[in-house]
């Protein structure tokens, strides 16, 4: 990200800048002669409006106004970014958990209009603290970002992909039932099989499926995804589970 564009720091040495470049203006001015060249000239254009004091302010003027544009598109830059990193997850580049609480809310309003249902998938890789324990945090960073690729390359464009939490993703699926929804899951969970997660890691993930129903909100649509996930670790892990497929819990 650009330094801060407001710091009075900046601000004084760029504004000591034009300063110092309008009186560098100036001292030409006198060392070519040019404002008795001006006079000359003014002399034999009585009707002229022009004058020393009027030229010196627009070279001022011009400096100024380049200031202000530099300030205004730093500042852009900056919100930008600064929008970016506020919706952003930094390891994984996904969406951040409140762009996915904003993506749960606007669905719920869209199938409430529409009539047309949507559908969530709650991701948790299986014994991440193993990974971590054994290979280190920064191998842990690595593979929760090749996760987020995998997720990528199945999800669709209108899905939002979406780090909920530690080692915890969910996709928000627009316009899809509960039987288009387990088919991304397990689309999902086959891809994760034949990826090589470096250093030759075999990182699986337990997912739970969601579908709206009626008087759904999206915090009681995400609890029921939350449980079928927790059916679906209950059952051994590497498995999807969703609301009418419930597997018997292994002992
Ligand atoms: N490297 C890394 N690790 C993280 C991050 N966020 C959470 N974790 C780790 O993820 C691990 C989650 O451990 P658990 O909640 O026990 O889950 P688990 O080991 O995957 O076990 P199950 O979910 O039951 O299969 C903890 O060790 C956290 O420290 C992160 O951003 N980077």
């Amino acid at each position: 990200m650009n330094p801060w564009p407001f710091s009075a720091r900046r601000i004084r040495k760029e504004l000591t800048l034009i300063l110092l470049l309008n009186l560098g203006c100036y001292l030409l001015f006198i060392h070519w002669d040019l404002f008795e060249k001006l006079d000359v000239w003014l002399h034999q254009h009585p009707a002229s409006q022009l004058d020393e004091v009027l030229l010196l302010s627009f070279t001022l003027a011009l400096s100024m106004t380049w200031f202000a544009i530099r300030r205004l598109r730093e500042a852009r830059q900056l919100l930008k970014a600064l929008r970016r990193q506020a919706e952003r997850d930094d390891i994984t580049g996904l969406a951040n958990r409140r762009r996915a609480n904003q993506a749960l809310q606007r669905e719920t309003e869209r199938s409430c209009r529409s009539g047309r249902r949507y559908s969530v998938l709650l991701i948790d890789l299986d014994h991440f603290k193993h990974i971590n324990d054994s290979h280190g945090h920064l191998v842990g960073d690595r593979v929760l970002q090749r996760f987020g690729q995998v997720l990528r390359q199945r999800a669709r464009q209108l899905d939002t992909i979406a780090r909920w939490g530690g080692e915890e993703f969910i996709i928000v699926c627009p316009e899809t039932e509960q039987d288009g929804a387990l088919a991304l899951a397990e689309s999902i969970s086959q891809l994760l099989r034949e990826t090589d997660f470096d250093p030759a890691l075999r990182v699986t993930a337990s997912i739970g499926v969601a579908t709206l129903a009626d008087d759904d909100t999206p915090d009681s649509l995400v609890h029921r995804a939350d449980i079928c996930l927790y059916a679906a670790k209950q059952a051994g892990r590497d498995q999807v589970v969703g609301e009418n497929h419930f597997p018997a819990a292994q002992p």
